[in-house]
């Protein structure tokens, strides 16, 4: 239930072990858009897959919640579970799931939660299903987080790096072990509130890498340090790793900034100070505003400076643009008059931006008499752009590069101003 990023992908990856699925949504356009063979977001690989499995008839996507229901042994629940105002996690779609499921439970099943959900959640569920069934019939909820990263969520998806299985029913946990038993990982069994808790624990660790790395970059500015070097001197200690050390204007997405929320939210219902989870925070959302402080001191003014963006999803290689670091810079900027020029290769801007804001489709379509470019995301074909003729259209060659993605020498050599997070100037 929930053909979003996650209930897409994992249909097709469950189509891939060799099982039959349906799926189904809430919302008919994207059930038509799949039928149809459309993915309403851009995922690479993975609409030759929804072709592959719908020709090949192992996957079916339906309106028909009762039949959905009925005829599946395993239900995956896969819908949303955004912020609330107050930063704890929205469970009103995973509530309507559950009580649709009660509704038309016909024969024992196993429940499987797929949302991030906040610990206690499997229970919460649980009882939704209960009050809703119109007669007793057997049932199992079980948590079963998801690990994807958007971009590449199939290849990360058929090759998991573990599979959690938090259950307190060995017939669900059977089924499950049956389910997978295709993948060659490490499964981890245990009970539904550790396994909650461990996704949010795991975004919470990697948004603290982030922001530990982000904060360092701010120290190497003043000590004539490039945090580059630094990310890779430590990264070497595989007691620390290398990933998750890039330096930016801080992360974004669907995932981190709401899940970092709730998990405080979750922290604080239980009496408990995560004081490091909070500074991990306001060092994420200060961040874009740090880089621009950087930029306003090169420009002096922003006022009537025409400053073109290079990316505006959260990351490369997906269009999802939510809580995008770009989004924070743009609007900045745009409070701050300057005229300002987008460039991504595949995301858009949101419909009350794209009114006030240009988006070009080529960096050929640079003004003329460009300010600055700044580099909010780091896509691939940004490092072979021919730098040069692009300089030929910028009244001032200043490039400030939010993602650390090129490289500073050669930039500099081709008679660009460069600056980056944490670089340091010669
Ligand atoms: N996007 C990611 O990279 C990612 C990775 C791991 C985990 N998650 C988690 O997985 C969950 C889903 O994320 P997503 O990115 O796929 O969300 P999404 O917003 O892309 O999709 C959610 C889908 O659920 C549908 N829906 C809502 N209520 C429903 C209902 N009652 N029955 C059936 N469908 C319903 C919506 O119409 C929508 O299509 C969230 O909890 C998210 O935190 C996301
Ligand atoms: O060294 C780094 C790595 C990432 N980022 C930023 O962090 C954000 C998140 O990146 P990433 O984790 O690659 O993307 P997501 O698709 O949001 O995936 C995260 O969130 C998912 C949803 O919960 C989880 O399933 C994944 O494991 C987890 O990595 C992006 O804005 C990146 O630009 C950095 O700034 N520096």
């Amino acid at each position: 239930m929930g053909t979003g990023y996650v209930g897409t992908t994992t249909a097709l990856t469950l189509c891939e072990l060799g099982h039959q699925v349906i799926g189904y949504d809430v919302d008919p356009l994207k059930i038509a858009s799949l039928q149809n063979k459309n993915l309403h977001f851009y995922e690479p690989g993975l609409k030759d897959l929804l072709v592959k499995h719908l020709h090949s008839g192992n996957i079916r996507f339906t309106e028909n919640i009762k039949q959905a229901v009925q005829q599946s042994e395993i239900i995956f629940i896969c819908v949303g579970t955004p912020q609330n105002d107050d930063g704890s996690a929205n469970l009103e779609y995973v509530q309507q799931a559950a009580t649709m499921i009660g509704n038309y439970l016909n024969n024992y099943k196993v429940i499987v939660n797929k949302s991030t959900v906040p610990v206690g959640t499997a229970e919460k569920v649980t009882k939704w299903i209960h009050d809703s069934m119109v007669s007793p019939i057997q049932y199992d909820v079980i948590s079963n987080p998801e690990f994807l990263k958007e971009g590449t969520a199939l290849a990360d998806s058929l090759n998991p790096e573990r599979i959690v299985i938090g259950s307190h029913s060995e017939k669900a946990t059977d089924k499950m072990k049956n389910l997978y038993s295709k993948f060659k990982t490490t499964f981890v069994h245990t009970t539904p509130q550790t396994a909650e808790l461990i996704k949010y624990a795991a975004n919470s660790f990697l948004a603290t890498k982030i922001s530990f790395i982000n904060e360092i970059a701010r120290l190497c500015e003043n000590v004539n340090v490039d945090v580059k070097d630094v990310a890779f001197g430590i990264g070497l200690d595989s007691r620390i790793g290398s990933s998750f050390l890039q330096a930016g204007i801080g992360y974004g997405g669907s995932c981190f900034p709401k899940d970092v929320l709730a998990l405080l939210s979750t922290a604080q219902q239980n009496n408990t100070n995560l004081s490091l989870l909070e500074k991990t925070y306001s060092i994420n959302n200060t961040q874009p505003f740090y880089f621009i402080e950087k930029i306003k001191n090169k420009l002096k003014d922003i006022k009537g400076k025409n400053i073109a963006i290079l990316g505006l999803s959260f990351k490369p290689h997906t269009d999802d643009i939510r809580e995008s670091p770009a989004l924070k810079i743009i609007e900045e900027l745009y409070k701050q008059s300057a005229n300002i020029f987008v460039h991504d290769p595949v995301a858009k801007l949101p419909k009350i931006l794209s009114q006030k804001i240009t988006q070009i489709h080529s960096i050929h379509s640079l003004p003329e008499n460009t300010d600055a470019l700044i580099i909010c995301t780091d896509w691939p074909e940004y490092e072979t752009f021919d730098w040069l003729q692009v300089k030929q259209k910028m009244r001032n060659p200043y490039i400030f590069d939010g993602r650390n993605m090129l490289n500073a020498s050669n930039m500099t050599k081709l008679g660009f101003y460069y600056d980056g997070i944490g670089y340091r100037q010669f």
